[in-house]
């Protein structure tokens, strides 16, 4: 086979011959040179004089062990993806290795095609896919706004983290910004051309979860009318975005620690696994350590799933940013209704704000700002419209209602049966008279539910589903 300069070059480091023969085949096939050598000491060598756009390494060699070539590869090489063999079953030290540096790992006996998407994975990360989509423009990526000290550093987190494959549990209060930070992860680094699919794991309800997330074939149950793919095939390529997954049930855990750990799922009425390729982050804002210790979240699964943790830090621990983040968020209604400029905060609106706790953090500052353009007619919006501190019970009062336009008041006061008996302000707009209502009841409950969808949607006395559906039609998401 004739390979040009251009060709991707990988080093191979394994002690096995087989090893390096059928490593080295598969790439050959891929048109990938290689090098391969049998030891740590050859392989040093081998980096300081040629170089190359991959290693694959394995964990024990005579003269010591994979990790430290890891280290030093990506100290002295970080434009160079590394990735370890290991022996099937030792998921300590695949584990080990991510948390070095390696961008992934491949378990022996040696998957070849496992192999092929692993090379192709890192391929992609050294630029050197040519088939890979161009890169997104800056404004279809999401952007993480604040200049504090923490979120540059979390900047820099996720720069490194994109350029893994390892599981990232991420951390932080509800609003925080968690799933904005796992799909940052997934948008900059190898995997942005396939997609990025987040399940919130509270709101499948536990008989449908293994059809959910490995999908069915017909004829499985009763309705199943075509082969249906999961969540996991969805995500084939590109990343699954498990959110609170804290409220996984046992059961599911246990399929869902195999389907990682296997690299393959079986949909629901099939006979064999499938392969699938799928980076896996999580989130929760509960502690899963403490789930752990209750018997409510398997130990193996937390140790496969927590890998490297980013913690997301709350908007109070962040104050510096509340300006620059309200500004983009008025800027974005702006453009949503239409305005011709986009509202400013008056002084003493923007200093409450940044005295205020924010249980809801940046979605809880998202739905103030929203509510206040809606109900201002000014392009300075004052302190009054902001109405901070209003928990679900006072809110359908009356004397809380006083900003808003007369029927929605009137509304508010006669509570949530007013739509069916109750004459209103004909000469206001109706529809944004009742969308400005529904907004702020489901903000209310949830922010009485710290930002609980499930439990929010039962406060409100409406399926999950429905809070779903009225959050992405009012824009609420
Ligand atoms: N740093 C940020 N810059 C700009 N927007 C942000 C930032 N952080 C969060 N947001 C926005 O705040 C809202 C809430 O963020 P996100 O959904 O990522 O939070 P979350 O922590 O995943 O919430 P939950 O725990 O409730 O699922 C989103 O609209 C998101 O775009």
């Amino acid at each position: 086979m004739s390979v040009t300069d251009s060709t991707a070059h990988a080093l191979i480091v394994d002690d096995e011959a087989d090893i390096r023969e059928l490593v080295e085949i598969t790439l050959s096939r891929m048109s990938i040179r290689t090098f391969a050598v049998a030891t740590l000491a050859e392989a040093r060598a081998a980096l300081a004089g040629q170089s190359f756009d991959l290693c694959l390494t394995d964990m024990r060699l005579p003269d010591g062990e994979g990790l430290d070539l890891v280290a030093h590869i990506s100290e002295r090489y970080p434009h160079c993806p590394v990735a370890v063999i290991t022996a099937y079953g030792s998921a300590q030290s695949a584990v080990a290795s991510l948390k070095a540096g390696a961008f992934d790992f491949v378990t022996k006996p040696i998957d070849v095609a496992g192999l092929r998407s692993l090379v192709g994975q890192a391929l992609k990360l050294a630029g050197l896919d040519h088939d890979a989509p161009p890169h997104p423009s800056l404004d279809a990526s999401p952007r993480l706004i604040g200049d504090t000290p923490v979120m540059h550093r979390l900047r820099e987190t996720i720069a490194k983290l994109s350029r893994s494959q390892a599981p990232v549990y991420i951390t932080g209060e509800s609003g925080t910004g968690k799933e904005l930070v796992a799909r940052m992860i997934h948008a900059e680094g190898p995997r942005m051309g396939s997609a990025f699919v987040p399940v919130n794991c509270g709101a499948i309800p536990s008989e449908l979860m293994e059809s959910e997330f490995f999908g069915y074939l017909r004829g499985a149950f009763t309705g199943a009318m075509r082969d249906t793919p999961g969540l996991f095939a969805r995500a084939d390529g590109g990343t699954l975005f498990l959110d609170e997954v804290a409220d996984l049930p046992l059961t599911m855990q246990v399929k869902l620690l195999r389907a990682i750990q296997e690299r393959a799922i079986r949909p629901v009425g099939a006979n064999a696994e499938t392969a699938v390729d799928v980076r896996v982050i999580c989130a929760t804002h509960r502690d899963l350590a403490t789930e752990v210790a209750r018997g409510r979240f398997r130990e193996d699964l937390y140790y496969r799933l927590n890998v490297i943790e980013v913690h997301v830090a709350p908007l109070r621990e962040r104050r510096a940013d509340i300006a620059a983040l309200a500004g983009r968020i008025l800027e974005a209604l702006a453009r949503k209704m239409r305005l011709r400029h986009s509202p400013q905060l008056s002084r003493s609106a923007l200093d409450a704000l940044e005295e205020y706790a924010f249980p809801g953090n940046i979605r809880e500052l998202e739905n103030i700002l929203e509510r206040a353009v809606t109900l201002s007619e000014d392009a300075i919006i004052d302190l009054k419209y902001l109405r901070l501190n209003s928990p679900l019970s006072e809110s359908v009062t009356r004397e809380n209602a006083i900003d808003a336009p007369a029927a929605v008041q009137q509304a508010v006061a006669d509570g949530p049966g007013f739509a069916q008996g109750h004459a209103m302000d004909t000469s206001a707009d109706l529809e944004s008279q009742l969308e400005a209502l529904e907004r702020e009841r489901i903000r209310a409950a949830l922010e009485v539910c710290h930002y609980n969808k499930t439990k929010a949607a039962k406060h409100l006395g409406i399926t999950f589903r429905a809070l779903r559906y009225r959050l992405a039609k009012l824009g609420m998401n």
